[in-house]
């Protein structure tokens, strides 16, 4: 495999899991965690891999990553973890930084390739069918000031709010080899067994693709 981009990542695993009752990062999905699923597609794909959560860091202990805490209190939603992403991408002396869900195992294994492939100075995000997923995406770090200024400001949750007031481009995803959406989350219980039956039929017709 060709060496990662320089190009750093982060696991945005900030949220309360309110849907699913408990906290989805460390969720069993076919013998192994949710966020240990999303580092290894991640890991391959970038230079370094930080989580961005909340609460007690030490739940991710065993993952070896650094965990930054979003910089302004209260949930402000993943614009806060974007923004965590950006400054600690930058003190690490990368010029981009790539996020993604700790809640969504499958998603491409040329994620980071293909939003890398156009302008390094615009937004890069995801999408799938009709969707575009704002949390799937690459940014310039030098979008800090800007992003805290934002969330300082107007107080805005809104990632796709903030993304088009950049310059942005967005760019398609086909489905998984599986055929399901390579951006499905977990939100709910309900969600979570259809992600353990997708997991082990996967295993079990293995075709290369992790
Ligand atoms: N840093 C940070 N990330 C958040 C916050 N809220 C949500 N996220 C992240 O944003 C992504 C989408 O989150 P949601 O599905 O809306 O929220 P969630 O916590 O995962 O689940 P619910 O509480 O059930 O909505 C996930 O990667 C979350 O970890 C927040 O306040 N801070």
């Amino acid at each position: 495999m060709a060496s990662p981009p320089d190009i750093s990542g982060c696991i945005l695993a900030g949220g309360l899991s309110r849907r699913m009752g408990r906290d989805k990062p460390l969720l069993n999905v076919d013998g192994e965690t949710l966020i240990s699923r999303v580092i290894a597609r991640l890991r391959p794909q970038v230079a370094r891999v930080a989580i961005n959560a909340n609460g007690d860091p030490a739940r991710f202990d065993a993952l070896a990553c650094p965990v930054l805490a979003d910089p302004f209190p209260g949930h402000p939603g993943p614009l806060a973890g974007i923004l965590a992403a950006m400054d600690d991408a930058g003190s690490a002396g990368y010029e981009r930084v790539a996020t993604v869900a700790a809640d969504t195992p499958f998603f491409p294994c040329n994620f980071v390739e293909r939003l890398a492939a156009g302008d390094s100075a615009v937004i890069s995000v995801a999408a799938s069918g009709e969707r575009v997923h704002p949390v799937f995406a690459l940014w310039p770090v030098l979008l800090a000031p800007a992003l805290r200024d934002h969330l300082k400001d107007e107080g805005d949750r809104s990632v796709m709010r903030f993304v088009r007031a950049q310059r942005h481009r967005i760019v398609a995803f086909p489905p998984s080899s599986d055929g399901g959406d390579a951006f499905f989350n977990v939100n709910t219980p309900e969600d979570l067994a259809v992600a353990r039956r997708r997991a082990q039929s996967r295993e079990k017709s293995f075709d290369g693709e992790v």
